[in-house]
């Protein structure tokens, strides 16, 4: 077996005495996408500032591409490459320039500098753009520039601060795919995220952090098994209704005390049909009706016993 290409231990940090990281240990096997999922305030960020260098931690282990952080930080930060929440990228330059800018400043970067720049522009589809100010670019083509900036020097090991927090949906799959072929060829990567599709989608490991500390790590998979799956949730007008629904689908799980069913069912159009028609043929009646996804919030409350927090920064 390789070693992981991320190796962290009883990692623990706190900003004066109030405790962000209480303890948390993962591995993140290289070639592969590891993410950190968990709701605003969560301490994602402080988990990438310390695995970054940017932070120092107050307590444990962490080895990044096989350097000990706290001896080697020098190291760790030739083998890295960070996209951050606050994109690095200068708006009052070019595209074009921006990069350029990077592999001046890249002591990893040899060859030619500018077919380096061509090709980054090529496969961000940025090319068009190259020439106008970042300060014009979309919120989708300022992450692809900040993320093609971090490629320069080809870092093995990408860190993504939030890479699609804002992004409308196309420019989040756009990102998604730029993502899985960094990972097809070869670089590891290591994803926050507030976003479960987003984990689910992309990651081969999930970690759920809440309030410091790691609540359950393992594949989108075994994680969507603790939460309920994708439902219509069928609410009646009275508790003989919901009695009445309740014996025709005996597979739903109910809640009393919101009149409400629970019926599993794949969130297509079929399915739902197929529930309404159900419905219908038992000639009851549903006062609303609504297809619901599992999302973080789900996972929370399962895991956790409580909801999301917004925590006031
Ligand atoms: N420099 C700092 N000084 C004091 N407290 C801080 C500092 N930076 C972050 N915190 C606090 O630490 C906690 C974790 O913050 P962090 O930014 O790591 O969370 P996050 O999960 O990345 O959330 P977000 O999605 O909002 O970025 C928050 O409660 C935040 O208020």
């Amino acid at each position: 077996m390789t070693a992981p290409a991320i190796s962290v231990s009883g990692l623990r940090k706190a900003y004066k005495d109030r405790s962000v990281l209480d303890g948390i240990d993962f591995e993140v096997p290289a070639g592969t996408i590891f993410s950190l999922l968990g709701p605003n305030g969560a301490g994602k960020t402080t988990t990438v500032n310390v695995l970054t260098t940017l932070l120092d931690a107050d307590g444990g282990t962490v080895r990044v591409a096989g350097h000990d952080l706290a001896t080697d930080a020098r190291a760790v930060r030739a083998a890295i490459g960070v996209t951050g929440q606050f994109a690095a990228v200068d708006e009052l330059l070019t595209g074009r320039e921006n990069l350029q800018l990077m592999v001046d400043l890249n002591r990893r970067v040899t060859g030619d500098g500018r077919r380096i720049v061509a090709g980054l522009l090529d496969r961000f589809e940025l090319t068009t753009s190259a020439d106008k100010p970042a300060s014009t670019y979309s919120g989708g083509m300022r992450r692809k520039l900040d993320l093609a900036m971090t490629l320069v020097g080809d870092p093995k090991i990408i860190f993504l601060d939030e890479p699609t927090t804002g992004l409308d949906p196309r420019s989040r799959r756009t990102m998604w795919s730029i993502v899985r072929d960094l990972v097809a060829d070869g670089v590891t990567v290591f994803l926050t995220t507030q976003y479960l599709e987003e984990a689910d989608q992309l990651a081969d490991r999930v970690a759920v952090l809440d309030r410091g500390r790691l609540v359950a790590q393992g594949t989108p998979e075994e994680l969507k098994r603790l939460v309920p799956g994708t439902h219509v949730r069928l609410r009646f007008a009275t508790a003989a209704d919901l009695d009445a629904a309740a014996g025709v689908f005996p597979e739903a799980a109910r809640d009393d005390d919101a009149l409400a069913l629970r019926v599993p069912a794949d969130g297509g159009t079929k399915s739902l049909r197929a529930v309404l028609d159900r419905l219908d043929e038992h000639s009851l009646s549903a006062e609303g009706c609504s297809v619901h996804t599992p999302d973080l919030d789900d996972v929370f409350l399962a895991l956790t016993g409580h909801p999301t927090e917004v925590d006031a920064k």
